[in-house]
């Protein structure tokens, strides 16, 4: 298996390089060169499967021989043996016809842990195997931050530098963030938004002598290994519900457009996903595009679902890469274009766009409405995420089961929830002390210079 870049000028990859690079040298991002297919009766045959035991069937073909079946078969059990739910990602349901997926049982509660927990055994194999140590820096709108330092915590070979927006992520987020107290971990506040974090961190990746210097690794969705991770849910639920046999669309909470494009790839492989619904916060750059064909960056306002408050949607181009037939020379017109604000997308790949995706909004009040009305309806506490992609689902409703992803545990943004239904949910046992413990976190300027000079001085020290 190989990955090539959607720029179309970058190295062609294994599946480990691709992992430990991250984002490609041409600035686009790896996806694999073909899609694998499984088969009706492959699919058939996941039903009542372990998750495990469904993630190994599902990702073996996109790993080719990085890990013979026993060593990637030890991966998985491992990433997954710290969820607090067996299924790992139970189903619960809203309506007559409306699930919703739970991928909050994990270790810092949110989605972001099947991929992250999967990637941090993944990079532990891979750089013990090599010889190798590299830098992670990532960039976070709270969650990704969290879930990238649980899963590599304390390891002598990775030093792991996340960057937040100053003051706005959730308390739960932040403290998550900056209590834990092992030497590599660097909790970075910037001034600035996440799209100024994450554009920091492609500048990082886009200055190779930086880059090779520091041997910089890549842990948001910009790597390939995160998204893969996520498809494996679409088709465990897909199968409990009745697939291959019954077609299953799914609501997306929706920022960096990862977890959506990791459901449109299980669908390439063959799942039978009838539609893909992005949902957007009062942030609906995508929503926008979805309806205009034109992608327009306006500023982000700050929303009571802050992780999805981004208006440069990376994985998007993933999306762009396949709508324009595999042209990357397209995609790095489009990227090149987007620097000055705005691309339009031409009519032949907004059809393409259109044939797998819809898309809603909520606002703030729908938000705070769903989380109240789910509550009373269903005795369900949605996260604000989640009530994002309930509002949106609930207007998608067929006769065709639509299972919405809850992406995050209510627990995480006690304040927007306890405003919405009157109750401030608790935090799990294991992280009841979370918030009395002391914080380590650096306040830095949104300079490359600075940030690289940083990086630099604090890996020296260690
Ligand atoms: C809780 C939550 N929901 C939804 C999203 C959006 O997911 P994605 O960026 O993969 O579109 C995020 C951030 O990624 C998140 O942290
Ligand atoms: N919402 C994310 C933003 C980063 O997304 P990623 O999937 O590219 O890592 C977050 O919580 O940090």
């Amino acid at each position: 298996m190989k990955y090539i870049s959607t720029r179309g000028d970058a190295p062609v990859l294994s599946f480990e390089e691709a992992m430990l690079t991250g984002l490609a040298r041409d600035g686009g991002l790896y996806v694999p060169e073909t899609i694998p297919t499984m088969s009706t009766d492959d699919i058939a045959a996941l039903a009542g499967l372990s998750y495990e035991d469904i993630a190994f069937r599902v990702m073996r073909p996109f790993v080719g021989d990085a890990f013979t079946d026993d060593e990637f078969k030890g991966i998985i059990a491992r990433a997954y043996e710290g969820f607090r739910h067996d299924a790992r990602a139970p189903l619960v349901q809203l309506g007559p016809n409306h699930f919703l997926m739970e991928l909050f049982h994990g270790p810092t509660l949110a989605f972001k842990d099947f991929a992250m927990q999967l990637i941090g055994q993944l990079f532990q194999f891979s750089l013990a195997r090599r010889n190798e140590r590299v830098t992670i820096v990532g960039a976070t709108s709270g969650d990704t931050g969290s879930a990238a330092i649980e899963a590599f915590r304390g390891l002598d070979n990775v030093d792991v530098f996340i960057l937040f927006p100053h003051g706005r992520v959730s308390d739960i987020q932040r403290k998550q963030m900056t209590t834990p107290d092992d030497a590599n971990v660097h909790a970075l506040a910037m001034d600035g938004d996440f799209d100024d974090c994450q554009a920091a961190l492609k500048d990082m990746f886009n200055d190779f002598d930086f880059r090779d210097g520091v041997r910089l690794a890549g842990v948001n969705s910009i790597n390939w290994a995160r998204v893969l991770a996520q498809v494996v849910y679409y088709f465990s639920t897909a199968v409990s519900l009745g697939a291959p046999h019954r077609k299953v669309s799914f609501t997306v909470p929706t920022g960096n457009f990862g977890d959506i494009f990791a459901g449109y790839i299980a669908k390439k492989m063959g799942l039978p996903i009838e539609r893909l619904v992005i949902a957007t916060n009062q942030n609906d750059i995508l929503h926008r595009t979805m309806d205009t064909a034109r992608y327009t960056k306006e500023g982000v306002v700050p929303s009571i679902s802050p992780s999805m408050d981004i208006q440069v949607s990376s994985n998007f181009e993933r999306a762009l890469f396949d709508a324009y037939g595999r042209d990357g020379n397209a995609v790095a017109q489009l990227m090149d274009e987007l620097k000055g604000g705005a691309f339009a997308i031409s009519q032949g790949a907004m059809e393409t766009l259109r044939d797998h995706f819809d898309s809603g909004r909520a606002s703030e009040d729908e938000t705070m409405a769903t989380i109240a009305s789910a509550y009373v309806g269903t005795g369900e506490i949605l996260c604000p995420h989640s009530a994002v992609g309930v509002k949106v689902g609930n207007e998608n409703l067929s006769s065709t089961p639509m299972v919405t992803l809850a992406t995050a545990h209510p627990a995480k943004f006690p304040d927007a929830v306890e405003k919405a239904m009157g109750q401030r949910p608790a935090l799990p046992p294991h992280m009841a002390d979370m918030m009395d413990k002391p914080e380590r976190v650096t306040r830095v300027p949104n300079d490359l210079g600075h940030l690289q000079a940083l990086i630099k001085d604090r890996i020296a020290a260690r």
